[in-house]
């Protein structure tokens, strides 16, 4: 069957929607990144609208610019499409596949097309994933109302963590309940995790499954894998994403009778507009997944601003960055435990993995105890600007010390990468 024409991947987060355009060449699976858009600030209006062509086959064309009437992922896709059809040559009726990342899959191991019943099964988990699966089937169905020749397919972030050891899944809790209600560990940010394995495993010249690797996701919603021997063993979120580590509106685990103390609401259904009107949503999960983390704790939800005004003196925001820090090292000390000390690298990803600089270095040095390399300060600061998918930040001593790597991810790619792999995608096409 042939293997032409274009995939468009859209990957919905909790603050932003990134989306790339891809073109195949019928020889080999191959793709080729056309075009890049993202829309970020969707939740802290006005929202940053970027896009960028640089391919031939549709005219070069570059954006980058606030855009009021953003004002949640939907409205932020029709834009999207609006420019794409307006101001280069790819129309929506080119497309071929549309590769949708979903945050929650349920039992779901494996990427499906979108049709009723999978599309119904999607609905049901959206409680599951307050931010995130609403946003991602708001967008799946603008695709099913306006687009024809496309298959919608929903990429899973719970995938990647379906090898998750059932001790570490489980959840001590009654297990008829538990088993009844699908009450156990998920896990998140996997499409991630699986970009970063790769990349990894090429940069170090390693087979996938002969690598051990602790991997921060670090971005509006944060997460650690524990990879053991190329699989998920443990990670740091839980039945939804808010456990673990703090995020931009996210508390991250805490005790769980806090929110009790904290309103007597916590059971009530919220009727807050950010949630659809048909989720079941609680006042406690309102209060937790988007009125605490950064912005409960300093006012804005960038992190970058939040390390600025650390370093500038400011107390909250201080607090804010030790307190991200604590919780990694947490989270490192456990799985290097879990890993029983055999941890090839820690890699950085991730918006704030990425680019935070002073993050990257305090955690660090931090892991030098555990014959971790120590930071290079240069490799560092060039870490988050350099176009190199992995970079080394720890220096190169040559005794075999545990590598520090930063790894660009890309949610977008390991969906069409896998897209372009799955030979039942193609029957009908
Ligand atoms: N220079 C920087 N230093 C620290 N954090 C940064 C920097 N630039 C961007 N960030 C943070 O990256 C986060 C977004 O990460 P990203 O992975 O793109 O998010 P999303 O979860 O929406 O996909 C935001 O909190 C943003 O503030
Ligand atoms: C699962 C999750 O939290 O995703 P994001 O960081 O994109 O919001
Ligand atoms: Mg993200």
């Amino acid at each position: 069957m042939a293997r032409t024409g274009y995939i468009l991947a859209c990957n919905s987060g909790s603050s932003s929607l990134k989306i790339s355009l891809y073109r195949l060449a019928d020889s080999g699976p191959s793709l080729r990144p056309v075009l890049a858009s993202s829309i970020s600030n969707i939740t802290s209006p006005p929202a940053q609208f970027i896009f960028s062509s640089e391919d031939d086959a549709v005219s070069k064309y570059s954006k980058d610019e606030e855009v009021e009437n953003i004002s949640d992922h939907a409205s932020a896709f029709t834009h999207f499409l609006s420019v794409l059809e307006n101001d280069t040559t790819v129309s929506r009726h080119d497309l071929v596949q549309i590769c949708h990342r979903v945050v929650h899959g349920g039992a779901y191991s494996h990427p499906v097309i979108i049709n009723d019943k999978t599309l119904h099964y999607i609905e049901r988990l959206s409680d599951l994933a307050p931010l995130h699966n609403g946003p991602a089937l708001a967008i799946i169905q603008t695709c099913l109302d306006t687009i024809y020749n496309a298959n919608s397919i929903a990429f899973f972030d719970t995938m990647f963590h379906h090898t998750l050891p059932s001790h570490v899944r489980t959840y001590p809790i009654d297990q008829k309940v538990a088993l009844e209600r699908g009450l156990r560990k998920y896990g998140f940010h996997g499409l991630s995790y699986a970009s970063i394995l790769r990349s990894v495993a090429e940069f170090l010249d390693r087979p996938e499954s002969n690598l051990n690797l602790i991997v921060l996701h670090l971005g509006s919603g944060a997460s650690i894998c524990a990879i053991k021997q190329g699989k998920s063993y443990d990670t740091s979120m839980g039945l939804t994403p808010l456990n673990g580590l703090p995020g931009a509106t996210r508390s991250g685990a805490v005790d769980p009778s806090l929110i009790f103390h904290y309103t007597n609401k916590a059971g009530k259904i919220s009727h807050d507009p950010k949630f659809a009107s048909d989720l079941r949503v609680t006042e406690a999960e309102t209060v937790l997944n988007s009125q605490s983390g950064w912005k409960a704790l300093t006012g804005t939800q960038d992190f970058g601003l939040v390390s600025k005004r650390a370093k500038e003196g400011s107390k909250a925001d201080k607090l804010a960055f030790d307190l991200l820090v604590d919780r990694i090292l947490g989270y490192i000390g456990s799985y290097y435990v879990k890993l029983s000390g055999k941890v090839d690298a820690v890699v950085f990803s991730g918006g704030i993995g990425e680019k935070a600089v002073d993050l990257r270095r305090v955690v660090a040095d931090n892991l030098e105890c555990l014959s971790f390399a120590p930071v290079d300060e240069s490799a560092n600061a060039n870490a988050s600007s350099t176009a190199d998918q992995v970079s080394e930040i720890g220096m190169k001593s040559g005794d075999g010390s545990r590598r520090l790597l930063v790894c660009k991810t890309d949610e977008q790619y390991e969906m069409a990468y896998q897209c372009i792999r799955t030979e039942e995608f193609w029957k009908e096409i």
